[in-house]
């Protein structure tokens, strides 16, 4: 049995690619593109990943997640922040509800 894929693996793909020729990665030309145009990416492919919840077939929620999660993955790379950095704040976050945090925000 195959070991499923995860995150670390897109984000360690992410990282070799980063290094390689922008005439055959799209990451590396995205990356050369600057901190903005990543930005803008990420963005378009949160919207798509929205309207898809909001209305589209769940085949189309699928391949809109994935896109989003790829482009997250680049937006660290350019910002220089490890998804081991991510991880950790989602483990710190599980000492509380979300409920419970927004609560102490307010008071
Ligand atoms: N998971 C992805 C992935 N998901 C989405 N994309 C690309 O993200 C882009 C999505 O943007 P759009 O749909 O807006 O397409 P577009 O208009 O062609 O994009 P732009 O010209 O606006 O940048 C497409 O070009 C997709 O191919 C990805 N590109 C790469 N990967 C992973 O990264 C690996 C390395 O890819 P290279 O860096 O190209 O070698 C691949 O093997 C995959 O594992």
């Amino acid at each position: 049995m195959t070991t499923p894929f995860t995150l670390n693996d897109l984000a360690a793909i992410v990282e070799s690619r980063a290094a390689a020729d922008a005439g055959s990665s799209y990451t590396r030309s995205l990356i050369e593109a600057g901190p903005a145009r990543v930005a803008k990416k990420l963005g378009e492919e949160g919207v798509e990943a929205a309207l898809a919840v909001a209305c589209g077939a769940k085949v189309e929620l699928v391949s809109e997640a994935a896109d989003v999660l790829y482009h997250l993955m680049v937006a660290l790379k350019v910002r220089d922040v490890s998804i081991a950095e991510v991880m950790a704040e989602l483990e710190r976050r599980t000492a509380q509800s979300g409920l419970a945090e927004k609560a102490a925000r307010k008071s």
